[in-house]
């Protein structure tokens, strides 16, 4: 069933696990992330970011993942990832999304401060959950790029004025994570994430998380992290699946035949992140 985001993040942050938080900009993504919810008994966040939306239609994305909700046996929230354009946000909101994120982690705290506390007046008027962004998270995807020397770790002091001031119900942390992949290994602000959890006590999200080894993504969640973005790993699942199939079968041109082992590889990487993250048994 479709549940405000809030709910499932309230649950890890008492329980002390964390959720999966997936992008989708297509069908087969969806199947195979409500697939592996269902067989690890996981709540679940599938999300979409304005390029996401961009590429596939706002109502085609809350189409598609409302259907799948509706027939879980598990809790669903649809979220807005980075959501930059208050008509995109509105938007989603009116499309049934039951969590949007309002980044405005560029511009300086007191603007970012405004612009969220605006998003989280109308959004929390109509029940909708909203994440936010303090500090800069690097790397880049399609929609998002920072240069990795912009990128700045989040100010616990910072965070807790933030929180107090725009009530949003979860904040995105820059700790040493960043979007896309890693050329070397990241190394996570643990002391970071142990001191901003002990100020706010209120879900906390980590993004760019694709590539971060196992044993960090365990110790941030068992410091705090209640929400892990991953996107790039599900696209180097269907990246290899795909490939490996071509690759085996040039002369097969049906696309059910094409993705649906694309499908099964991006749902085995997304069940055993379930695992990793510990919400796997939660639902
Ligand atoms: O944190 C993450 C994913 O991090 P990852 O790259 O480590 O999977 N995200 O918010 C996904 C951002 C996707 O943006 P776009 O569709 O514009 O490329
Ligand atoms: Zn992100």
């Amino acid at each position: 069933m479709i549940v405000a985001g809030r709910e499932i993040l309230k649950h890890a942050h008492k329980h002390g696990y964390a959720v999966g938080a997936f992008n989708v900009n297509n069908m087969e993504q969806v199947k195979a992330i409500i697939e592996a919810a269902e067989e690890t008994k996981s709540p679940v966040i599938i999300q979409a970011s304005q390029g996401g939306l961009k590429y596939a239609g706002v109502e085609y994305i809350a189409a598609m993942v409302k259907e799948a909700a509706k027939n879980a046996s598990v809790p669903v929230a649809l979220h807005l990832d980075h959501g930059t354009d208050f008509k995109q946000i509105m938007m989603c909101i009116r499309n049934g999304f039951t969590s949007v994120m309002i980044d405005a982690s560029h511009y300086e705290l007191e603007e970012n401060i405004k612009k969220t506390r605006k998003i989280v007046e109308m959004a929390h008027a109509v029940g909708v959950s909203v994440e936010a962004e303090l500090g800069k998270i690097g790397g880049v995807e399609d929609d998002i790029s920072v240069d990795e020397k912009d990128a700045t770790f989040t100010d616990p002091d910072d965070a807790e004025k933030f929180v107090a001031e725009t009530g949003v119900d979860s904040l995105a942390i820059a700790v040493g994570t960043a979007h896309g992949p890693y050329k070397g290994e990241p190394k996570l602000d643990f002391e970071r994430i142990k001191v901003i959890k002990e100020k706010l006590n209120m879900p906390l999200v980590l993004h760019g998380s694709s590539g971060v080894p196992e044993e960090s993504i365990k110790e941030a969640v068992r410091l705090g992290i209640n929400k892990i973005n991953i996107d790039t790993d599900i696209r180097m699942a269907f990246h290899r699946a795909v490939k490996e199939f071509v690759k085996k079968n040039p002369d097969v041109y049906d696309p059910r035949k094409i993705l649906s082992p694309a499908k099964e590889e991006m749902k085995n990487v997304i069940a055993d992140k379930m695992r990793i993250f510990g919400s796997a048994g939660m639902a």
